[in-house]
Order: structure tokens, then sequence, then C-alpha cells
């Protein structure tokens, strides 16, 4: 069983809002709200793909029914840990002209130790029948900062394949575990670096640093529509072409999804970064998350560009 994690999940309203700007008033042209949060995100489109999984976390209030009933519509295991409070409302616009997005998003509901407790519990019950395990996203206020390490270790314990897709310290406590997989924010890269890395070799040096800590493969974005992949067979990057792009909004958890598939498959280094890259591209041609079907992802794939750089 595939379980993701997603300690704060949201609700995402999109809006598209054509050459928005702010301090004006405008009308949006489209509208779309949907259950969110990254590991929510990477469980729907894991259905998309074929692919069961176990939804975990926090949920709260209107907006987390709303979250409960979306994933079981897909027939999705939900495990969540319930709060006082309100799961958050991420706010996003898009300016399909311009090609900008904007977003605002909530805290999140407060979590108590004992949710946090109960949720620990859950958590090593279902490790009994996981084979992989995605850990994304912001940490809801009260979670503690070395909750994702905590989570890799005892995945990890349990040989079970783990991958982090995060920012800032829980992700920094995350990596000196080792998790499997690490999806690095690349503006994170940016402030590890203490600069903003501009070139390839700058940010292969930095990257390759995880590798000491038994991350097997990292991965993170490299200009607009390219992404660096350190892989057991060496690195990486790879594009998709810009043509009919609508929104990246979740994109990255559709690369996520395409990647756990790969792994899942057994598939080779270089047809799971072209899956991936598909599903994170054919995910970017719609406003709608996640992807339309498995095939339009194969069609992609073909045309997404790879280059061995070291
Ligand atoms: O605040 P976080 O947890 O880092 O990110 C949350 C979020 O922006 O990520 C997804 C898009 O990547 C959305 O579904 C969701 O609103």
């Amino acid at each position: 069983m595939i379980i993701t994690v997603t300690l704060n999940p949201a609700v995402d309203e999109e809006y598209v809002v054509p050459e928005f700007r702010p301090g004006g008033w405008f009308r949006a042209s489209e509208t779309n709200r949907s259950a969110g949060g990254k590991g929510v995100n990477v469980s729907l489109i894991l259905s998309q793909l074929g692919y069961s999984s176990a939804a975990m976390g926090f949920l709260a209030g209107f907006n987390g029914e709303f979250i409960r009933d979306e994933l079981r519509k897909k027939r999705i295991t939900t495990n969540f840990v319930h709060v006082r409070g309100e799961t958050r409302t991420n706010v996003y616009i898009v300016d399909e002209i311009g090609h900008v997005e904007t977003g605002i998003t909530e805290s999140g509901p407060y979590i108590p130790e004992g949710a946090l407790a109960r949720f620990l519990n859950n958590y090593d019950r279902m490790l009994t029948r996981a084979k992989f395990v995605y850990i994304g996203g912001s940490l809801p206020p009260g979670a503690p900062q070395d909750i994702y390490r905590e989570l890799v270790v005892r995945a990890k314990n349990k040989g079970i394949v783990t991958l982090v897709d995060a920012a800032g310290p829980s992700l920094m406590e995350a990596l000196e575990v080792g998790p499997s997989i690490a999806k690095i924010d690349r503006r994170f890269i940016n402030q590890m670096a203490g600069i903003s890395l501009t070139s390839l070799d700058s940010l292969i040096s930095l990257v390759s640093k995880v590798h000491e800590y038994g991350v097997e493969w990292a991965t993170t974005s490299y200009r607009a529509y390219g992404e660096v992949f350190f892989t057991p067979k060496g690195v990486y990057l790879a594009e998709f072409g810009r043509k009919g792009l609508v929104s990246m909004f979740g994109a990255g958890e559709a690369l996520m999804a395409g990647l756990i598939v790969g792994f899942i498959e057994g598939m080779d280094v270089e047809d799971v970064i072209r899956f991936s890259m598909a599903c994170a591209w054919e995910d970017a041609l719609h406003i709608e998350k996640g992807v339309s079907s498995r095939e339009k992802v194969e069609d992609l794939m073909k045309e997404v560009t790879l280059e061995k750089i070291s």
C-alpha cells in the first residue's frame, strides 16, 4: 500500500483572472475548488494513474469534511485525526495571459499533543501494510519541526521506501536521516546556500551533499519548466515544452505521483524521470489539478527532453 501524509491539508480555491494585478477589482473567468495539500494531491493523482493509496494527517471543520468526501469519492482510504478549528483554505490566482500565479495560504488549525500521539499510533499501524510513504507540505501550528524526521525513521526501520517533499527546517531534519527520495524546494536551496543559485554547477554541488545523508534520489526545479534529478545512475536535467501550459499549480505533486508509480513499477531511471515529468506536464495543461489519463501522460513521455549532465 502507498501512504500519503499531509499534516496540513487545504481546500484550494483557484481563480483564473486574466491580467490580474494587486489593487484592482476583477471578475474571475473560471474558478475551481478542490481538496488539496501536497499528500492529498498525490493520493488523488495516484488514483487517476490507477493506484489506490491511504491518505493520512489532520482534518478539521467543514473544509475537513469536504476533503474527506472528495478522497472517498475516488475510493482513497482516509485515516485522518480530527482536530478543533477549520482546515485551511488556500487561494490561488492564475493569470493565464501573463502566466503568473499568486498564492495566499493560511497557517492551518492547531495540533495539540494528544492528536499528534493519536496520529503517530495510526501511522505505525498503517506502516505494517505499507511499501511506500510520501510525506509532504508545510507543518500546521503545534506540529514539532522534527516530525518528518520521526516519520522517516519509523518507516525506514520497517524497510519502507520514503519520499519527503518539503522545505525549511522540517525538510532539513528529515534529510539528515536519509529518506530514499527528497523533493527539495528551489527557494529552500537558495536559503541553504545563502545566495540565489543561478548556475547548474552550483546547484549540483549543493544538492549532491544530500547524498551524503543516504538520500538515493533528489530532485529540484531548475528554470521554469525543468527539473534536475540526482539519481543512483547520475544527474539528469529534464525539461518539457511551454506550449499550451495553463497552470503549474499542483504540477509538483503530479511529478511526485509519477515518481512513485515509476518506482513501484520498477521502471529504469530514465523512464522514471520521463514518466514523472510527463505527469507534471499533463497536469500543467489544464486548470484542474491532476492528470487527465495515463494514456495522455504516456504520449507526452516521448517529448520530455532529457540530458545526462554528470
Ligand atoms: O503550504 P504547503 O503545505 O507547503 O502547500 C500547500 C499547497 O499549496 O500545496 C499544493 C500545491 O502544491 C496545494 O494543494 C496546497 O494548497
